[in-house]
């Protein structure tokens, strides 16, 4: 391997890069081919409390600054990742194995959105005046929270670190990120750049480790508020454990998302969308529409239409610009993927394409499509997190409506229709925070991203976020005597 991918050291701690050797060794494996491509260790208490430390030292400080004058390091950060977006995406093809061609236009320029985003509304970060009777008036302060914990998951490890650092610092907070044990290295690429940019040290501190790190990092009590990007059961142990300690939280949790594709669908655009929306990534989004209900009079052309198109993706080296489709991000998610697909075969769902490992080094499995998949079966209720459609019959509207919703989650829901009533007619009734009308999982930094039900609380990107990274202190101001009963 001859990309540099050993970093310096396995965690970034006031505003330097630190090692303690003694935590428990944390190797770094490239999808692709199965190498080892770094040595991390995870984080001892003590790794752990100089990062905490370091971020209450350094939030006291970035709090003091203007909003300007903190947009300006965020903006500045924004232009750094740009300018390396070539490297920065190699690095997170090699820690998640996803196509360069996907790594180029939706990581480092994701994440570099969400700090120009932020970075542009700091200094509109203000409050309010509100006129009183008799001459007296309030008015209300946005203040930050404090230190915020952010937990990543692995499917966007720069894009996750970015999506919380940039709201929670633009708002004056300092943050502890620990990025997913799966994919360690980009985040410390963040904290670099951040640095460069001219963000103080300790504001941007990242601490490597499973869940073992992520817990005492949720309930140490200089921790304000907890960012976690996961799964369900691991949302539910976090939300807990944060109020016990009475923490903010925004929860970005998993989905089993519907797409409803109509009779009267474009059928290309149709299957481009359930192309994004199971295939990209190799199905790793959290917001993917995973049960796709297609109309009973389209289904066999939509099914003989995917196989066709599925021939084009391009299964092979990652780095290579032309391959759209990659390995699982590991070895284990890989056996759960597999796992589900024979429980698809075992309870009668027809396999139309796809459904094996690919005989590679590397954790490779082909995009796989099910039919005649009923909303019974363990394919159409659980998360896979893999590249594996499920095709659902409909016939009428009310009855996909009430199906699409007949789960505990609600991330996304998609539509597809050339008659724009119904479309907006059933996302309004269709339970999710992420929808699409003719799309399907587009997620820029302007438009508010998160779930409902057991998909998570509170939202990523836009204006919304700037609610989840701050609280408003409100002053009333009384311009004549204060009158009291005795
Ligand atoms: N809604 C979203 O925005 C979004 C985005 C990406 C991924 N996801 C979801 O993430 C999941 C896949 O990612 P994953 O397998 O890394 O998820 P996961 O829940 O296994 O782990 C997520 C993170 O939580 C940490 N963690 C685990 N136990 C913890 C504990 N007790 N306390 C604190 N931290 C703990 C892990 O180390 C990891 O960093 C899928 O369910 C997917 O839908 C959601
Ligand atoms: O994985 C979830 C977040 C996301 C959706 N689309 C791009 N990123």
């Amino acid at each position: 391997m001859t990309y540099p991918t050993q970093p310096e050291a396995s965690h970034f701690v006031n505003g330097q890069y630190m090692e303690d050797d003694t935590g428990t060794p944390l190797p770094v494996i490239y999808p692709a081919t199965g190498e080892k491509i770094a040595q991390l260790h995870e984080a001892t208490p003590k790794v752990l409390d100089a990062a905490i430390s370091a971020a209450e030292a350094a939030q006291k400080e970035w709090a003091k600054l203007s909003g300007m004058e903190r947009g300006r390091v965020l903006r500045r950060a924004a232009d750094i990742m740009r300018e390396r977006n070539h490297d920065l995406s190699v690095l997170e093809t090699m820690d998640t194995g996803k196509p360069y061609q996907e790594t180029s236009v939706a990581d480092a320029t994701s994440g570099a959105d969400a700090l120009e985003y932020f970075g542009g509304l700091a200094a509109s970060l203000t409050g309010e005046h509100i006129p009183l009777p008799g001459g007296d008036w309030a008015y209300t302060i946005r203040e930050p929270l404090g230190v915020c914990a952010g937990i990543g998951a692995w499917n966007y490890p720069t894009q996750i670190a970015c999506w919380k650092a940039a709201p929670a610092l633009a708002c004056g907070n300092a943050m502890v990120f620990k990025p997913s044990e799966t994919t360690p290295l980009s985040a410390l690429k963040v904290a670099e750049i951040l640095m460069e940019a001219g963000a103080p040290a300790g504001l941007f501190n990242v601490v490597q480790g499973k869940g073992g790190v992520g817990a005492p990092l949720v309930t140490d009590p200089r921790i304000a508020k907890v960012s976690l990007t996961g799964s369900v059961p691991t949302g539910r142990k976090v939300y807990a454990a944060a109020a016990e300690g009475m923490k903010h939280v925004t929860m970005e949790l998993g989905g089993k998302s519907p797409m409803v594709v109509f009779d009267d669908a474009s059928l290309e655009d149709a299957i481009s969308g359930a192309i994004l929306g199971n295939f990209y990534s190799t199905g790793q989004v959290c917001s993917n529409g995973t049960r796709v209900f297609v109309h009973k009079s389209i289904k066999e052309a939509f099914l003989a239409r995917m196989a066709e198109r599925l021939k084009d993706a391009v299964i092979g080296d990652p780095l290579d610009e032309a391959t759209s489709f990659g390995p699982m991000v590991s070895e284990a998610q890989l056996q759960i993927v597999l796992g589900f697909i024979e429980a698809g075969k075992s309870e009668g769902a027809r396999l139309v394409t796809g459904g094996n490992r690919i005989d590679k080094p590397g954790c490779w499995i082909e995009p796989t499509v099910f039919a005649d998949v009923t909303d019974d079966m363990t394919i159409a209720r659980e998360e896979i997190f893999g590249p594996v459609l499920s095709v659902l019959d409909f016939e009428d509207e009310d009855e996909v409506i009430a199906r699409a919703n007949a789960t505990p989650y609600g991330l996304s829901a998609g539509v597809y229709t050339r008659d724009l009533q119904r479309g907006h007619r059933v996302i309004g009734q269709l339970q999710a925070g992420s929808c699409f009308i003719n799309s399907y999982n587009d997620a820029p930094v302007e438009v508010p991203f998160g779930g409902v039900k057991a998909s998570g609380v509170g939202r990523e990107n836009s204006k919304e976020a700037i609610a989840h990274y701050s609280q408003v202190k409100s002053v009333y101001v009384r311009m004549g005597e204060t009158e009291a009963p005795f």
